[in-house]
């Protein structure tokens, strides 16, 4: 297969790597020609424009999106629309809002798969977990670049209709809120409580067996190994917020209480008063670890 990838950062040169990988040919557009070079590097076909994108695709076009969220996704999709006809497929396997992708379903004239990514930047050598919504044809059709940017056959899966894959992820990321919620407030006790503990070795023993082993805890094992137990110049100030935004307004909107979730996005919108707050350092650093956000860090 031949597929067209558009924004090539952190998450997108993953996709053209893994596709490569397995074999098929990718042709890659970003607005940064550095980006572009490293895509090319990794033997992908470089395009320098999105109009050279399309036209190196040919006819019945597959083109994945991997633009932030928002603006960059419309602006791409305005330039690709007068290339594109109903026997073309586009993925956004970015962090959409998931009425965004409904809209944008409706109004794309090719069919149109909203595929939530988790994993991160740092699931490169795993595989990603993808959430896809969209018509049935056209998920059938990317399977094997689905299977390919996934864990495998297993990490991918058709949710429902358009916007069901991105509303999937949304809420997906409310519940990465708040176990990070939970995971900092646990290391926050310990590290404030009454015995001096090494927490790289209670992440570690706690990975090994028992009930909370996760690869969230993982990181933070990875993240006291490489700051130290008192996570060195970390500061606590917790960037980003709009999935978990996205998810409580959701939670009231069908009137599902969600505190925890509520609980970890306003200590992250606290955060932002720089209070020193241990479990707010390690949700930074936590970030750092799966998505390679930059980590604020204190003077
Ligand atoms: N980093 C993470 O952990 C995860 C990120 N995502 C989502 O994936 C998407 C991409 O994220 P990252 O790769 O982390 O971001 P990034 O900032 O590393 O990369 C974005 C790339 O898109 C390019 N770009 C921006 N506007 C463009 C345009 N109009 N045309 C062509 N290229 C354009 C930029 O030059 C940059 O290379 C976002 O929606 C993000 O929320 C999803 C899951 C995990
Ligand atoms: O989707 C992700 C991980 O699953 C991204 O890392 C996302 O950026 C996380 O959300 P936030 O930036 O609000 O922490």
């Amino acid at each position: 297969m031949q597929l067209g990838v558009i924004g090539l950062g952190r998450m997108g040169q993953i996709v053209v790597d893994r596709t490569l990988a397995a074999g098929h040919d990718v042709v890659a557009f970003d607005l940064d020609e550095e980006a572009v070079a490293t895509a090319a590097d990794a033997g992908a076909t470089p395009a320098d424009s999105i109009d050279d994108l399309v036209e190196r695709l040919g006819a019945d076009k597959r083109i994945w999106l991997m633009v932030p969220a928002g603006e960059a996704v419309d602006v791409t999709l305005e330039e690709l629309a007068p290339h594109l006809d109903g026997d073309d497929v586009v993925v956004d396997g970015g962090n959409s809002y998931f009425e965004d992708s409904v809209r944008r379903a409706e109004s794309c004239p090719a069919a149109y798969l909203d595929c939530g990514t988790s994993g991160g930047p740092a699931g490169a050598e795993l595989g990603f977990s993808l959430m896809v919504g969209g018509p049935q044809w056209a998920y059938d059709e990317l399977e094997p670049v689905f299977d390919a940017v996934a864990t495998g056959p297993d990490g991918h899966g058709r949710m429902g209709p358009a916007g069901s894959g991105h509303y999937v992820k949304m809420i997906h990321n409310g519940v990465e809120y708040a176990l990070m919620q939970a995971y900092g407030e646990g290391f926050e006790l310990l590290h404030e409580g009454r015995y001096d503990l090494d927490l790289e070795s209670v992440a570690s023993v706690w990975n090994n067996g028992a009930v909370i082993r996760s690869w969230l805890l993982e990181l933070c094992e990875e993240a006291f190994r490489e700051e130290g137990s008192d996570l060195g110049t970390v500061a606590d100030r917790v960037e980003g917020g709009s999935t978990g935004t996205w998810t409580v307004q959701e939670g009231l909107e069908q009137e599902v209480p969600l505190p925890l979730i509520y609980t970890a996005l306003s200590e992250r919108f606290g955060s932002r008063a720089d209070d020193g707050r241990f479990s707010r350092r390690l949700a930074n650093r936590l970030r750092y670890g799966f998505g390679r956000h930059e980590v604020p860090r204190r003077e």
